[in-house]
C-alpha cells in the first residue's frame, strides 16, 4: 500500500472536505474529478505534505513526486535543466547531476512527447510546451506516488493522448499515480475516479462517471451518449442556434 487514509478530513483557511477512507495500491491511477474549489488540490497537497491533515490518519509509504497546477513559471533554463532539476532531491545538496540524472530527464521528456524542446529555453515555450516539461520534470523524479494537479489543462488533443497513454505505462514500473483532473476522458483510464463534492465517493470508472452521478457531482444536468458511451453537459439556459446538431 502505498497510501492508506482513514477518516481523512483535509481543508485549509476555512474550507474543510468530508472526512474519507482511502487506499492507494502500487500500480494503479486514481483520477480525481469534483467541482471547481470543491478540495481536490488541497487533496493533492495534503498527499504531498505540504498541508497537514485536518483529522484523521494519513500513511505514504515512498517517495512523493508533486506536480502544481498549470501556471506561469519564470526559469531561465534550457527545458532539460528544468526537468532535471527534479531529480535535486535525490542529489541532497550537490549541484552535480550524474549521467543517470540525464538519461531521466531526457526519457521523461520523450514520455510526453517533448523531446524536440530539451535545448530550448523554458522561457520561451507556449505554456503547454511549459506544462509538458514540467510534466517531465515530475516523472523525472521516479517517486513511488506521482500527484498530478491537472496535467493536461493545457495541452492539445494529441498531448492529452499521449499523456494519458504515459500516465498508464508509469503504472506498469509499480508507482501509484494520482491526477487531478476535469477531464472526464482522461479519468476514464483510471483504475479508480475519487469524486470530491458534498460527499466524497470512490469506485470504478464506469460507476463514477455515469452521467446521473456526473449531474449530482456538478449540480448540472449530463447524460449518457447512446453513442459513443461519453458524457454530455445538458445545456439548460440558453436555446441552441436553430441549426445545432448532436
Ligand atoms: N491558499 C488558500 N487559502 C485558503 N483557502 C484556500 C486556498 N486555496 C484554496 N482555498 C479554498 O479551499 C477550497 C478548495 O480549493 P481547491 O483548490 O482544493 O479546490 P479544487 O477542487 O482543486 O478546485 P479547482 O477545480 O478550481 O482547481 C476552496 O474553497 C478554495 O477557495
Amino acid at each position: 500500500m502505498i497510501v492508506e487514509a482513514r477518516e481523512l478530513i483535509v481543508g485549509r483557511g476555512t474550507f474543510r472536505a468530508e472526512p474519507f477512507d482511502f487506499a492507494l495500491q502500487p500500480g494503479t491511477l486514481t483520477a480525481l474529478i469534483g467541482p471547481n474549489g470543491a478540495g481536490k488540490s488541497t487533496l493533492l497537497q495534503t498527499l504531498a505534505g505540504l498541508l497537514p491533515p485536518v483529522a484523521g490518519t494519513l500513511r505514504t509509504d515512498g517517495e512523493v513526486a508533486y506536480l502544481p497546477p498549470p501556471g506561469s513559471f519564470v526559469l531561465p533554463f534550457a527545458a532539460d535543466y528544468v526537468v532535471v532539476m527534479g531529480r535535486a532531491a535525490r542529489r541532497g545538496l550537490s549541484p552535480i547531476f550524474s549521467a543517470e540524472d540525464w538519461a531521466l530527464a531526457h526519457r521523461a521528456l520523450a514520455q510526453v512527447g517533448a523531446a524536440d524542446l530539451a535545448k530550448r529555453p523554458f522561457d520561451r515555450l507556449s505554456s503547454g510546451q511549459q506544462g509538458r516539461v514540467m510534466l517531465a520534470r515530475t516523472i523525472a523524479q521516479d517517486a513511488a506516488l506521482c500527484l498530478l494537479d491537472e496535467p493536461t489543462a493545457l495541452l492539445d488533443p494529441q498531448g492529452v493522448a499521449e499523456v494519458a497513454i504515459t500516465l498508464r505505462h508509469l503504472t506498469e514500473s509499480g508507482r501509484a499515480l494520482v491526477v487531478a483532473t476535469h477531464d472526464l476522458d482522461l479519468a476514464r483510464h483510471a483504475d479508480q475516479v475519487i469524486a470530491i463534492g458534498s460527499t466524497i465517493d470512490c469506485g470504478s470508472p464506469p460507476m463514477m462517471l455515469a452521467g446521473e452521478r456526473l449531474s449530482r457531482l456538478y449540480e448540472t444536468p449530463m447524460i449518457d451518449c447512446q453513442t459513443c458511451g461519453h458524457v454530455a453537459t445538458v445545456a439548460t439556459s440558453a436555446s441552441p442556434p436553430a441549426n445545432a446538431s448532436t
